[in-house]
């Protein structure tokens, strides 16, 4: 299939589609099952490229993975980890970040690990420095190689205390992956507590892990010695549900996501509702929409959860291109997540980017020479482009942008979209865009 996708915008998009499975949970949890000693189930899991990423590193490992692609089903049996033990660079050729995430478990199944150059997004520099950090405190031995790094456990890896520099999503899941089968006890402060996260706890107490989360950023885990199987649903992808909403702002749309869920999104819909939309929480789903009339210019800042999600803002600035007035939108997530806002500027929207620290309070990237902030000032028509998309959520965006514009985009790289979104193409047919393949 090409790589290309032909849009015929400036329509609204409106119907009803459905989200599945948390791409930023789904894989973490099945990397959770390398701990079990028995097999685990995972449902609601979504065809998105990162899961057949990670389905083929787990495989790699001896895990035999069954999928039921209809159903989301994924049954994860780790019984021949051992009799695999695989530790070498072609076990990790791929192209997430996940693969950072087996070291606890691989360490504790098989004594060593091996981490290859990691994949996922180029929205800044994506260091592992706290990751290798954590896995040190443990007891491992790190040793960089030229094709990748090599992780050892000469002993059990011992329980420690951790506080992180900054509440990392992926620092926070290696310790849990790899606390929970330490000895003793591990306490993190400064943690990440994104909802996903607090899935992968739940999993993990499913397993027989004992972990416990303070309201001050604080992490308990009590080592224990085995962990069972799990069974599990996943919760609903929140930043596909938050695309679409989104999506509709900047089409001027009616879009309901069945799948989408009220409490892991509260603080995008009070910024929904501050832009002008409107949202109504169903039984199974929210109907996000435009009722017409001017949207507002706002003042953003992305941060850590509870706050508004860096995943949630490239889309939604998008739907500010079409607000009145100035908004400043102050990423302070990633140093470098503007960059797709170049193609929307030679689509007609009027955006600048900052290396100041815009409408809120000073983060870890003033002062150090990174695009940061920016001010778009709106309304402005968007004209059809041609237009190379940058990486998953810039690529949603783009998308959205040629959508939103009159004539016809020829958007590239659309691949990259599959990365995070299930059924994409089907689901803006079933929203009555004009797209094809080229
Ligand atoms: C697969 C997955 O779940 N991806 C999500 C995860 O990415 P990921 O887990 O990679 O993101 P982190 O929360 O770790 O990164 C946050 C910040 O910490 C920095 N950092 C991180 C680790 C480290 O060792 N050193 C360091 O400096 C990063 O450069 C970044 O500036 O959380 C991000 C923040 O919600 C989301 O945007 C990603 O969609
Ligand atoms: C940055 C993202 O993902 P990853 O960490 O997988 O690159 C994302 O989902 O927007």
């Amino acid at each position: 299939m090409n790589d290309l996708l032909y849009v015929n915008g400036g329509t609204p998009l409106n119907g009803t589609i459905t989200v599945r499975g948390a791409k930023n949970f789904v894989s973490k949890a099945m990397v959770a099952s390398l701990l079990g000693e028995g097999p685990s189930v995972l449902r609601n899991v979504p065809q998105i490229r990162d899961v057949g990423v990670v389905t083929g590193l787990l495989e790699l490992h001896g895990v035999k993975v069954v999928a039921d692609e209809v159903a989301g089903t994924l049954h994860l049996d780790p019984t021949d980890v051992e009799s695999a033990h695989v530790a070498d660079i072609d076990a990790h050729a791929g192209s997430s970040r996940i693969p950072i995430l087996f070291c606890g478990p691989l360490l504790h199944r098989l004594g060593e690990a091996f981490i290859p150059d990691l994949g996922g997004c180029r929205i800044g520099d994506r260091p592992i420095n706290y990751h290798l950090d954590i896995l040190r405190q443990f007891g491992a031995v790190v040793d960089k190689r030229e094709q990748g790094i090599h992780i050892r456990a000469p002993r059990r890896l011992q329980g420690t205390k951790i506080a992180l520099p900054y509440p990392s999503v992926g620092a926070t899941e290696q310790l849990l992956l790899t606390a929970v089968r330490a000895e003793g006890i591990t306490e993190l402060s400064g943690a990440a507590i994104e909802p996903e996260i607090m899935d992968l706890i739940a999993v993990l107490q499913k397993m027989g892990a004992i972990i416990s989360v303070d309201t001050d950023r604080v992490i308990r885990i009590e080592g224990v010695d085995k962990l069972m199987g799990y069974q599990h649903t996943a919760l609903g992808d929140r930043i596909e549900a938050a695309s679409w909403g989104s999506a509709a702002l900047a089409t001027g749309g009616d879009i309901t996501v069945k799948g989408a869920t009220q409490p892991e999104m509260m603080t995008f819909l009070n910024t929904f509702r501050k832009v002008g939309g409107e949202f109504e929480v169903q039984e199974d789903g929210i109907r996000f929409y435009h009722p017409g009339g001017d949207l507002n210019a706002i003042v953003l800042e992305t941060a850590v959860h509870p706050g508004f999600m860096t995943d949630w803002q490239q889309p939604l600035v998008v739907a500010l291109t079409q607000a009145k007035g100035l908004s400043i939108v102050h990423e302070t997530v990633y140093e470098n997540r503007f960059g797709f806002t170049d193609a929307l500027r030679g689509m007609g929207a009027t955006i600048q980017v900052y290396k100041e620290c815009l409408g809120g309070l000073p983060c870890r990237f003033g002062q150090r020479n990174f695009h940061h902030s920016a001010v778009i000032s709106g309304p402005t028509p968007l004209s059809a482009a041609d237009i190379e998309v940058p990486d998953l959520r810039g690529g949603f965006s783009h998308l959205i942008a040629a959508l939103a514009a009159k004539g016809t985009s020829t958007v590239r790289g659309i691949g990259l979209i599959d990365r995070g979104y299930e059924y994409f193409q089907d689901k803006l047919d079933a929203l009555g865009a004009d797209v094809s393949r080229g």
